[in-house]
């Protein structure tokens, strides 16, 4: 229906579109500015002398080379107003690229293990939500991570030290070290999670093997599949995704940056598409890939000549479709959807 807007409008289309962010780590969002501003403000040695060598270090070989970078990024963050200031910077970015609704993962264990109160965690992040809602209009969620690299013990004790906040995060997720740490690792926790009433999402099929997709659908019972793009090497994985329309939340610029594509016109985007897959564009970690939402966007149709303002789209209508937020709101956002791609019909 809207293969008749012209390819050389695309980054202009790509740029006003409304759309949803549903895969974004709020510690990957920490710029090295933010980093040196904090560590300054709470008196935290760092290992890089400037701003410019910290940020001449972000040439990562896989996931865990960009993990161990990331983790060491996060440690200048200690009081309720340093995560307000950390998710206030990417909800203003975000915001300014017509992102309507952002569903926002936290790393707790990260701080925790370093003496950082749960409650501080979460309430600084929620105030920075709050006021994003009333000043800038911006809708947002939390949705809370276990680390796969620690026990699940671990995540278990994480997940009760959440329990009185509760009301400040609609579900959980699993990240970190995918290679090793397969779903079924945290089976207890995520029925513990259900229980609760949480949503469900997990990383696989980022580095992992298709199984991990499987197990994550069928043991942890997830809703979406963040990554996912590992499901291309087993077929009957990708028609029943299709079939189930389970959403993946697909990161170009990370993909290319942890070496899972080569470059992105390798990138497998189109061919998820084209199976019918509910795939969505991310950007997984911003301040370390290269890029924001609408970053991922314009490389990823620049690299990929077979993506037109159709599957521009499908890929925002399918970011509202896959959220969790309520089908009032999903109504709401689509219809301006709708009216910013009538906007642009010739
Ligand atoms: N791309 C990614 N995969 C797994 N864990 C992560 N934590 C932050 N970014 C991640
Ligand atoms: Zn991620």
């Amino acid at each position: 229906m809207y293969e008749t807007i012209a390819r050389h409008r695309l980054p202009e289309l790509l740029r006003a579109m409304p759309k949803a962010e549903l895969h974004i780590h709020i510690e990957g969002s920490l710029e090295p500015e933010l980093i040196f501003a904090l560590a300054q403000r709470n008196h935290v040695g760092l290992a890089y002398p400037s701003i410019e060598a910290l940020r001449a270090a972000y040439a990562f070989t896989d996931l865990q080379s960009f993990l161990d970078i990331y983790y060491a990024g996060a440690s200048v963050l200690l009081t309720q107003e340093d995560f307000h200031d950390m998710a206030w910077a990417y909800l203003t970015k975000a915001a300014a690229e017509n992102v309507l609704h952002a569903e926002i993962f936290f790393d707790p264990q990260t701080h925790t293990a370093r003496g950082v109160s749960m409650g501080t965690v979460i309430q600084g992040l929620k105030r920075a939500v709050d006021r994003a809602q009333a000043e800038l209009g911006i809708s947002a969620a939390l949705i809370l991570c276990f680390l796969r690299h620690l026990s699940e013990e671990d995540a278990l004790q994480t997940l009760e030290a959440a329990v009185p906040y509760r009301g400040h995060f609609i579900g959980v997720g699993l990240d970190s070290s995918e290679r090793g740490h397969p779903p079924e690792k945290f089976a207890r926790v995520y029925a513990r999670c259900r229980e609760l009433g949480l949503r469900l999402v997990a990383h696989a099929g980022e580095e992992g093997p298709p199984e991990y997709i499987r197990n994550a659908l069928d043991v942890l019972k997830v809703e979406r599949i963040d990554h996912g793009v590992r499901c291309v090497e087993d077929p009957a994985l990708v028609q029943r995704l299709a079939r189930e329309r389970v959403p993946l939340t697909v990161c170009p610029l990370s993909n290319v940056k942890l070496c899972v594509f080569g470059t992105m016109a390798e990138h497998n985007l189109g061919q998820l598409l084209a199976a019918g897959l509910v795939a969505t564009v991310n950007s997984d970690d911003p301040a370390y890939f290269g890029g924001y939402l609408n970053q991922n966007y314009l490389d990823t149709f620049a690299a990929l000549p077979q993506l037109d303002a159709g599957h521009a789209y499908t890929l925002a209508r399918n970011s509202f479709e896959a959220s969790f937020a309520s089908d009032a709101d999903k109504a709401r956002w689509i219809a301006r959807l709708d009216d910013t791609f009538a906007r642009f019909q010739p």
